[in-house]
Formats: structure tokens, C-alpha cells, sequence
């Protein structure tokens, strides 16, 4: 049995309510598809610190202030993953992708429209559910 990927992600609120996706290269696990700005939780580090480092590292902000949003496990094929997924409720600084990926700001009503890794489903059905800035 392999052992389960801890992933910390952020979806980030934007000040008019909207959400900021990225393109995920295509030489990755899901490439191509659109996701949750976020990535694996180190040994020995919190899942905050790791999105922090995450969001730093990727898309160039500075967290200031989270809350919970939802925890995902899904099973792929190929592995195993814990989505430990955070709402971004403040931030410094203007998000771009640093690692050459596609950003985009878009309303909640628009999320069913972007092709995600089959683990975001659940994800996405719980920002709708969500008062968070609602
Ligand atoms: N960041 C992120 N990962 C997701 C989402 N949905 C989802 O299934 N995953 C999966 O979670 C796993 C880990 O995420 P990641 O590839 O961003 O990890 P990372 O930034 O540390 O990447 P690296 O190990 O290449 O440096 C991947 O297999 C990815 O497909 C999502 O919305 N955001
Ligand atoms: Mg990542």
C-alpha cells in the first residue's frame, strides 16, 4: 500500500470575491488541468508552512491569514493524496506564476467550468458551501 502524499492548498480570495487558479505544466502529475496553488507538506513542517513556503514559492505572495476550508483524500491510480485544503483570506503582494504557469482570477459560479484533477470536485463543492466571504 503506498503511503498518502500530504498536500497543502490554498484558495485564495481575492478583495472582489474571486478565486485564483494555475495552470498546472504539463510535464506534471495532472498537467494541463487547473488547480489550487499549493504543494507536498515537508517532514517536519506545519501544513501553514507549507502553504506559505508553497504560495511563496509559486505564485509570489506572502500569506497573512487562512481558515480551514476542507480536507480531501482521493485515491489516484498512481497514488494516494491528502488535499488539506485552507481558505487564503489575506495576502500581501501580486500573485504570478512563477514557474511560468497561467494564473487566473474567477468567480465561484465559473469553477465548473475549468477542467481540475478529479480530487478537486469535492473541493470545489465545498467553496460553494462555504460562507467564507459569501
Ligand atoms: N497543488 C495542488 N495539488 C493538487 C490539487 N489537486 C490534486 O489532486 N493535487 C495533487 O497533489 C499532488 C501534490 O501537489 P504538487 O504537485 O503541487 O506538489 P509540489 O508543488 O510540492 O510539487 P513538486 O513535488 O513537483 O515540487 C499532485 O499529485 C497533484 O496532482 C490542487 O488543487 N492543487
Ligand atoms: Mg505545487
Amino acid at each position: 500500500m503506498s503511503k498518502v502524499i500530504h498536500v497543502a492548498v490554498g484558495v485564495i480570495l481575492g478583495q472582489d470575491g474571486r478565486i485564483l487558479i494555475a495552470r498546472r505544466p504539463d510535464h506534471l502529475h495532472m498537467g494541463g488541468r487547473w488547480e489550487f496553488p499549493g504543494g507536498k507538506v515537508e517532514a517536519g513542517e506545519s501544513v501553514q508552512d507549507a502553504l506559505t513556503r508553497e504560495l511563496r514559492e509559486e505564485i509570489a505572495i506572502e500569506v497573512q491569514a487562512v481558515q480551514p476550508l476542507t480536507e480531501i483524500r482521493h485515491e489516484y491510480p498512481e497514488k494516494t493524496v491528502f488535499l488539506d485544503t485552507w481558505w487564503v483570506t489575506s495576502f500581501s503582494g501580486e500573485p504570478s506564476g512563477l514557474e511560468g504557469q497561467e494564473t487566473r482570477w474567477v468567480g465561484r459560479e465559473e469553477l465548473d467550468s475549468y477542467q481540475f484533477p478529479d480530487a478537486n470536485q469535492a473541493i470545489i463543492e465545498a467553496i460553494h458551501k462555504s460562507e467564507v466571504a459569501g
